[in-house]
Parts: C-alpha cells; structure tokens; sequence
C-alpha cells in the first residue's frame, strides 16, 4: 500500500488555534472524547459479534489502555474495539471527524466572549489537537485480512496515510504533546483526568506509565479507585481479600465498569449504596436516604439521588449532581437537566439519551430535556409523600434535614408543591411534628376556649357584684358567639351561600379575607432569643412553629399566599390577649394613664422620640418588659437587609412598629410609675429597655458597653 498524502477539506487555513482558544479552560476534554471513541468501538463490536458476524475469540477480553511516556511527552490510547480499514479512515477521520471539528469553528467563528462558548462542545477525535503538534492513529479492523492502517497528521490540514505496522484488532492514537500541554504527559495528572471523566466506563481502562519500573507502577495504579473490580467487573470487599496475591500481580483497572446506578433496585444492598456515596462524594456523614431512578420509557434514565445530611456547622447546601451519559461523565449541575432544586442533593444521572457534546444554550429550550427534568422532580416527590404515608417516624426523623431542600422546591417547582404541600410538617414548640392544618385546628380550638372562659368569668362577676355594664355584656357576648362558631361550624357551605348562622364566610369563596378572620400561626426563629417569649406562650398554652431556617421566610410568605386564610405572625410581633389580664373599665383608665407617663418618662430617659411604649397588666408577673416588632416591620427590615438598604429609615415604609410593653403587675414597673423623679428611675428604665431588647434581638456594640457598664452600676448599688 502506498503512502497517500492529502490535504483535510477545510476553507480555513488552520482551525487548529482557534479550537485551542475557545477551549483553553477544558482541555483535558480530549482524554474523555478519545476514551469515548475507544469504548464506542468496542460497543459496536460487540453489537456484529451478537449479530452474528464478527468472530471473537473466547478468551478475549475487551479493554482500553491510557499509557503515558513522560520521556517522550506523549500520551497514548488504545483500544481492541473494531477498528478501522484505510476506506474507513478516510470516511471516519479524513471526513466525518473533520466535518465535526469545522462545524464547530462555522458555528463559534465570530463570537468574541468566550463564556458563550460551552465548554463540553464534543470536538471528537480532532480535540486532541488542542494539545499534540503531531497525533497518529495505528489501527486494524476487525475484518478478516484487514490491513493495518496509519495515519498521521501535524495539525494543520494535512494529513499521511499509508500501510501500517499494527498486528492486534483495534486502534492507538497517540498524541505528541505540545510544549505548553506537557502535563498530559505526567501519570497523576492523567490520573486526576481519568477519574473525573471515566470512573465508571462501561469496559475496563488500564493505566501505564512507560516510564515507571514496574513495581511502582503497579502500585500506583491501585489508588485511582478504591473499589476492586472482580472477573465479571463486581465491585466487592471480598473479591478484595480473595483476591490480594494475584492483584499484586495483575494491573487493576482505574474504574468501576458497573455503576450501582446501572444495577436493578431489587439487588443493591443498603451498605452498597452508602458505599457508593462515600467512594463517590467523599462525604464521611451517611447519607439520609436515597432514590434509585430506574427508567426505560418514554426516555432511558438511571441514577440514585442521596438526600445528604446538612452540614449545620457552616449551613451549607451545596449539592453535587452529576450527569452521565452511558457512563461516560458529561458535567456537575448541569441545571437545564436537573431541577434547580434538586441541586442541593448529591447524586448521579445517567441518561443514555443526552448526547455527550451537551451544550447547554441547545437544552435549555429542549422539550426532551424538560422531560427529564420533570419525571426527576416528580420522582422525588412521590417518594417524599410516600415516605409522609408510610413512614411517618422516619420522615420526622429527618425532616430537620430535609426540609430546608422540600421548601426550596416549593417555592422554585409549582407541580413538586402541588405534590408535596400536604406532606410539609412544622416542629412546635413541644418538639411534635405537625401539619398546618393541625395547627390551624388547635389554634381555633384554644380560642374557642378562651373566649367561653371569659364568658363564664364575665357571667360570674357580675352576679357577684351585681354590675351591669350593658355595652360590654354585649360586645363581649358577640364575639363569642362570632369565635365559637368559627371553630365549630362545619357546615359545608357553598360559595358564598349564607348559612343560617349569621357567621361570615365571605373567605370561603376565594374573596379576600379580612385580617381579623385570619388564623394566626406563632413562630418562632430563634429559640434562644425568643426564650421570654416561649415561655409566655406555654404558659399561657398557646403554641408556636419552630422556623429557624433562612428559607423559611420565603416560604411562608408562599403559604400565606396559597392560603389567604392564614397569617404568620412571629411570636414577639405582638402581645397577644392570652398573655394579659382581664382589666375592668375602670382599670384600663389607669392603664391609659401610666402609659401616657411612661411613654413621656421612657422617650426622654432613652432619646427615642418615636418610642411606642405600653403599660399593660400582664399574667405573668415576672416579665418586667417586652419588646414587640409589627411582624410588618420585622419583614420589612429583614427584606432591607437582604438587599443591602442597610442604614435606612424602616419608618419610610409606615412606622418602625417597635413598641416597649411595661408589665404593670411587675414590681419594677410599679417603683418606676410611683417614682419617676427619683435619682435611680433613668437608669431602671434604661435596663427595662434593654432587657426587653436582649430578649427580642442582639444589642449593637455600643448598647451592649453600656448595659455592661450599666449592670454593674446596678451591683455596686446593691453592694452598697
Ligand atoms: N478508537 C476508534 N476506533 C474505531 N473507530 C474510531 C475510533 N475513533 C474514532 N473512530 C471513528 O471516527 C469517527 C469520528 O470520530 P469523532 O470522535 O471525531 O466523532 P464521533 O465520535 O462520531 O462524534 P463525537 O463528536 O460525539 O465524538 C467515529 O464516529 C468513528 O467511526
């Protein structure tokens, strides 16, 4: 055969820089395309073979081999796939191949931002130019009586082909490396590569480093993965021990060629997929559980989701997806395929489907990949509510841990919320796992409660004291009626259909509901800070929502928006009429008197011109003073902060809604409206100030000097 010279059909002079440049960030790619092609070659031979018409002997084995020659600075890959005749190298490589590269520069040549350019472009056999001066292919068909071939090209658009020297089926490209692509010639280096990109090949890759005496080598290579691949390719910690003296012997392959994402459910173990999740993600938590997806139709999909323990220490939730396609990894996070959300799990996707040059502006509007996207999410939920039906104790045990993910996809997926809505529980403040709807149930059931035990009292003392105050009788008898058929009416009413009863249910009709009709759900952010506050409320039996998280914001505006019968109202926003005492006409004068004083007296002692302050008869009289925050406010001022407004005025937007609530039962309070002239009254209020504070919110540095210094002001006089 003689040696044919051509010249590559290309209209360019020399693609070559230009691939080197769009790619410059991902060039170790080419290692993944040319393994890619090795093992494609071995798939289509072992399609003929069960076709009937390729031969293959027995005692064959089908491998692929990455060796690396630091001394000569290249790099090598062969295969014993189904090679290639000189016909077909010329149609595959001279064409085909060159076509792939040169659509690629059609389609980037006059795009200057190199973001636009996707990183995993497939470039294919041509890739490997972005880092060899000079590449040849030396391969032999599977055909009976083939020829060897080789080729070989310098990068430009010229290539040689001629007669080759090959004696065994398959093909080996070798890449003369550039200067500046040296690295690819170094055994770690390549090793980092391979792991990345190949950990979980379908056929078992070997690695050589020429240079290396054979011992090391072999050492070496046992790093690379942790699990030790049996005869049939099974992963497993005895094959390990049966194993040890002929593994001293035998090279072991650097990958894992049978994924567990590619067995069946049925026959993993627990412990394999726990394994799997360490060797994988290097997480030494165990992960809490997990989803084998396992799909055929319409589209091909296997993977395992792990639902990972949250890393409370630093509060992250940075999630690891990775996609692969046919085993051959594609890309982390890759968002257009897994639902954002979803992003916060680590886990693994394999979707023979998605082709390997996955570029993400193309799948963004793929109907396809939407699909994909949707059966994942839609998988999760369903094992999620599933798990809510069945295995309830469970799912309490790791809602802490899970729900932080559940309410991101609430308010990111519109169908996951529609799917798991009644599967969302809240932590109360005995620690008990509820549903809103059992909250709302409660709550309406105490103040049903409430309501008729004030009634009884009211009857009781005015047949003891034979008072008769007509308008209280009456308005109070009202609102009792109104509460009591709110908690007890269950008729089924229809739209706005009056029901007999007089009650309003204008809200059941999708109008909007007025605040006074909407239940209030308490919560709590903080149980430390908010301990003061707890402790009013179990006294008073009343119960709040543990929502500690910085998504659970969010999230119930969400919820108070999907129901607009239902309010979220932290439990410092307000003193709610469970906590104070009844008072008498008479009493709530006085009341009104002292907080008159108060406000005047506190506004000037403190500076606060704007200073709301309140004296009321509170139940529990070792609380002094408490500090309330409209929940509009607080919300308000939270929303500033996100958006760096820091620094600016929160009465802007309707009233800074802080207000001071003095406990006219706590002796403290009574000294101070007695005595508001004496020496020591500034500095009490000054400590009642800031001790509500401190329950409500940390105190800025200044303020926190100050009650220091005041505090042992406070001992010294105690001393005295
Ligand atoms: N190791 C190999 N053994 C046999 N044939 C090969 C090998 N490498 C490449 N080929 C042939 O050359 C063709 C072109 O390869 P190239 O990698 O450029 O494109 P591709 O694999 O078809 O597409 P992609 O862009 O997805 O990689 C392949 O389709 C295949 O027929």
């Amino acid at each position: 055969m003689s040696t044919e010279r051509g010249s590559l059909s290309i209209h360019s002079e020399n693609i070559f820089p230009i691939i080197k440049k769009w790619l410059y960030s991902d060039h170790d790619i080419f290692v993944r395309e040319l393994i890619s092609n090795a093992s494609d070659a071995i798939t289509k031979l072992k399609k003929l073979e069960i076709m009937g018409e390729a031969n293959i002997p027995e005692d064959n084995k089908f491998k692929i081999t990455v060796t690396v020659n630091p001394e000569e600075k290249t790099i090598r890959f062969s295969d014993n796939g189904i090679g290639m005749t000189m016909e077909e190298v010329k149609e595959y490589i001279n064409q085909i191949a060159f076509s792939g590269a040169q659509k690629f520069l059609e389609k980037y040549k006059d795009k200057t931002n190199e973001d636009q350019i996707i990183g995993h472009f497939g470039l294919g056999f041509y890739s490997s130019f972005m880092v060899a001066g000079k590449v040849t292919i030396d391969t032999l068909s599977w055909q009976p009586n083939a020829a060897p071939v080789h080729w070989e090209s310098e990068g430009g658009t010229e290539y040689e082909m001629g007669e080759g020297t090959r004696t065994e089926r398959g093909t080996e490209i070798t890449l003369y490396l550039n200067e500046d692509s040296y690295e690819f010639s170094n055994e770690y280096r390549v090793k980092e590569i391979l792991k990345k990109y190949c950990s979980f090949m379908p056929f078992e890759i070997y690695f050589v480093n020429a240079n290396a005496p054979v011992e090391e080598e072999k050492e070496a290579d046992e790093d690379i993965i942790d699990t030790t691949v049996d005869e049939d390719g099974k992963a497993s910690e005895d094959g390990k021990a049966d194993n040890k003296a002929n593994e001293k012997k035998k090279p072991q392959p650097i990958n894992n060629p049978n994924p567990l994402w590619a067995k069946h459910p049925n026959d993993c173990t627990e412990e394999e997929y726990k394994e799997f999740y360490r060797d994988v993600f290097h997480d030494y938590k165990e992960p809490l559980f997990w989803i084998h997806l396992n799909m055929d139709y319409p589209f091909n999909l296997k993977g395992i989701l792990y639902f990972p323990k949250i890393n409370t220490e630093y509060d992250s939730l940075e999630g690891l997806i990775k996609l692969y396609s046919n085993q051959v990894f594609i890309a982390d996070n890759i968002k257009e395929v897994i639902p954002e959300f979803l992003m916060l799990l680590k886990g693994v996707i394999d979707c023979p489907d998605l082709p390997l040059n996955v570029s993400r502006s193309a799948l963004q509007n793929d109907g396809f990949v939407k699909k994909i996207s949707d059966y994942i999410s839609k998988k999760v939920a369903d094992k999620l509510s599933g798990m809510y039906k069945v295995e309830r104790e469970n799912y309490e045990k790791y809602w802490d841990d899970i729900s932080p993910f559940i309410k991101f996809g609430c308010l990111k997926d519109d169908k996951f919320r529609d799917k798991i809505k009644d599967s969302i529980i809240y932590k109360n403040l005995e620690g008990k796992y509820i549903t809103l709807a059992e909250y709302v149930e409660a709550a309406k059931g105490k103040k049903a409660e409430d309501k008729e035990e004030a009634a009884d009292k009211k009857n009781k003392d005015e047949s003891v004291n034979e008072v008769t105050d007509a308008d209280t009788k009456e308005a109070s008898v009202d609102e009792k009626d109104k509460d009591v058929h709110a908690a007890e009416c269950t008729h089924d009413h229809e739209h706005g259909e009056e029901c007999g009863c007089g009650h309003d249910h204008s809200q059941d009709n999708g109008e909007e509901v007025k605040e006074e009709d909407k239940t209030l759900v308490y919560y709590v952010t903080d149980e430390k800070q908010q301990s003061q506050y707890i402790n009013m409320f179990k006294e008073a039996g009343l119960d709040a929502l543990i929502l500690t998280h910085n998504i659970d914001q969010p999230f119930i505006t969400q919820v108070e928006y999907q129901d607009q019968k239902i309010k979220f109202q932290r439990i410092d926003a307000d003193i709610t009429d469970s906590f104070k005492e009844e008072t008498k006409k008479k009493d709530q004068k006085v009341l009104k008197n002292n907080t008159d004083a108060m406000t005047k007296l506190f506004r000037k002692v403190l500076g606060k011109e704007k200073l709301e302050v309140k004296v009321e008869k509170l139940k529990n009289e070792k609380v002094s003073s408490v500090i309330t925050l409209s929940e509009e406010s607080r919300r308000m001022q939270e929303m500033m902060r996100m958006y760096s407004m820091n620094g600016m005025d929160p009465n802007m937007f309707g009233g800074g809604g802080e207000t001071l609530v003095l406990n006219a039962n706590h002796k403290l309070v009574q000294y101070v409206i007695t005595n508001e002239n004496s020496e020591n009254t500034p500095m009490i209020c000054e400590q009642l100030y800031d001790l509500a504070l401190l329950s409500h919110k940390s105190l800025e540095p200044e303020a926190m000097t100050k009650f220091v210094q005041r505090s042992n002001e406070i001992m010294m006089l105690l001393a005295k």
